[in-house]
């Protein structure tokens, strides 16, 4: 059994106390062994955190994570323009290439800021799952099924893919993967279609992850359509349950927020991705008080600009006051739970707190900074002052993926090298077409 000592700094624990101590891994189980005081403990190799703080690894709860090809593609516009004028006519024209590379390119960006958990949606899903394998973090996959604008025959198939490729690719990586079956949307994806399959993907046992109540504009067609609010439809389609988690709820109501804390089902908040494409305040206190688990996604990089979830933090909670007019709304603590065991829990494993037995995913971030003096309190830094270029080491799994900042898992100057040239090949078939 090889064992890493991560040694000489603080740790950040459970409950949200900091303490001088040093962490042991079992490599070969991805098990964090033991935290102790410092000197305690000793390990075949040694990953120095002195001047540090170990902080459980950042769980991304939703990401395109491809997107990366189109940070800076298509701003300032909101949502519904900027899919269908921008987004999805680029989107068309991605190869399966395409999508490993961006998948790359966002994994570097994501282990290099301390993130070593991710939700995704998209679509050429093994390659994104190769990507994940290789980056040696953890992910939340799936096929993300579109109905609007197909005939009854495309539509079918799209969303039997998304059953399938949950089905098939559940347990890859060495378990490192893990999978949802993704309607879209309620509003992209038929009624016909959720009754028909939301039923046969419970009945495999298969968690949903799905976009809802991202806008106003999407509420109102529900509304109509169906005589209910959005998440009322959800539920009556059977996709309301614990094994349920929901990107965005900015537009629910009191009775919505009820429903999802009684049915168990998550939520996650995207909060510079609603405040870039103006989509709404969620109500992220209001969902926390009432019952709800909320984690924390950055959306895709092109309604973000970045992939770091020490940005995404900061955000929610300074959105999070904004939204219920009070400072002491979604404070320090709650947006670090969010971004840690919240996010675990949404994604099913077993991580988002260092402690023994938990999974070994841990970042150590550098604290000998001028933005990090003084150090009154270092949950506050984690929420309001830290930055993803702090984190110093990188661990999932045990296995060390970046170590100084160097990564171990991917030659970072390659990989930014292909994604520039097949971004700049993407938008010029784009513009041809
Ligand atoms: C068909 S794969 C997933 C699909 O979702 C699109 N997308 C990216 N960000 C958002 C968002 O905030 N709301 C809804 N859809 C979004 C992405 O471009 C892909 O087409
Ligand atoms: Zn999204």
């Amino acid at each position: 059994m090889s064992e890493l000592l991560v040694s000489g700094g603080r740790v950040l624990r459970p409950d949200l106390t900091v303490e001088r101590a040093d962490v042991l891994v079992d490599q070969s189980a991805g098990e964090i062994l033991a935290v102790e005081a410092p000197g305690e403990l000793a390990g075949d190799d040694e990953l120095d955190a002195s001047g540090g703080l170990v902080i459980p690894g950042l769980v991304n709860a939703h990401t395109h994570v491809a997107m990366t090809l189109l940070r800076g593609y298509a701003d300032d516009k909101p949502l519904d323009a900027w899919l269908q004028e921008d987004i999805w006519p680029v989107e068309a024209e991605l190869t399966p290439e395409d999508v490993r590379v961006g998948a790359e390119l966002g994994l570097v960006e994501m282990v290099k800021s301390g993130t070593t958990a991710l939700s995704d949606m998209y679509f050429h899903v093994d390659e994104i799952a190769a990507a994940v394998e290789q980056a040696g973090v953890r992910a939340v996959l799936g096929h993300t099924a579109v109905t609007v604008g197909k005939d009854d025959e495309g539509a079918r198939a799209d969303v039997q893919e998304s059953l399938d490729v949950a089905l098939e690719l559940d347990g890859a990586a060495d378990g490192r993967v893990r999978t949802t079956f993704q309607p879209h949307s309620l509003t992209t994806v038929g009624e016909e279609y959720l009754r028909e399959f939301v039923p046969e993907a419970v009945e495999a046992g298969l968690p949903m992850h799905l976009h809802a109540n991202e806008t106003e504009a999407e509420v109102a067609p529900i509304v109509e359509e169906h005589g209910m609010r959005p998440l009322e439809y959800a539920d009556d389609v059977g996709l309301l349950g614990e094994d349920t988690f929901l990107a965005h709820c900015v537009h629910v109501d009191d009775d919505e927020i009820d429903r999802l804390a009684e049915t168990g089902t998550g939520a996650v908040h995207c909060p510079a991705s609603n405040m870039k494409l103006a989509s709404g305040m969620a109500p992220v206190q209001r969902l926390l008080d009432g019952g709800v688990t909320v984690g924390l996604g950055t959306d895709g990089a092109a309604s973000n600009n970045d992939l770091d979830m020490f940005d995404e933090m900061r955000d929610a909670a300074m959105l999070g006051k904004l939204a219920a007019d009070d400072a002491s709304a979604v404070a320090a603590e709650t947006v670090v739970r969010m971004a840690t065991e919240n996010g675990a829990d949404l994604l099913g494993f077993d991580g988002g707190r260092i402690e023994p037995g938990a999974n070994a995913d841990l970042a150590v971030l550098d604290l000998d900074a001028p933005h990090l003096t003084p150090a009154h309190d270092l949950v506050s830094h984690l929420a309001y002052a830290a930055r993803g270029s702090d984190v110093r080491h990188t661990v999932c799994d045990g296995a060390v993926l970046m170590r100084d900042r160097d990564l171990t898992v991917f030659d970072e100057a390659a990989v930014r090298e292909r994604a520039s040239e097949h971004a700049t090949a993407l938008v010029e078939r784009a513009e041809e077409s």
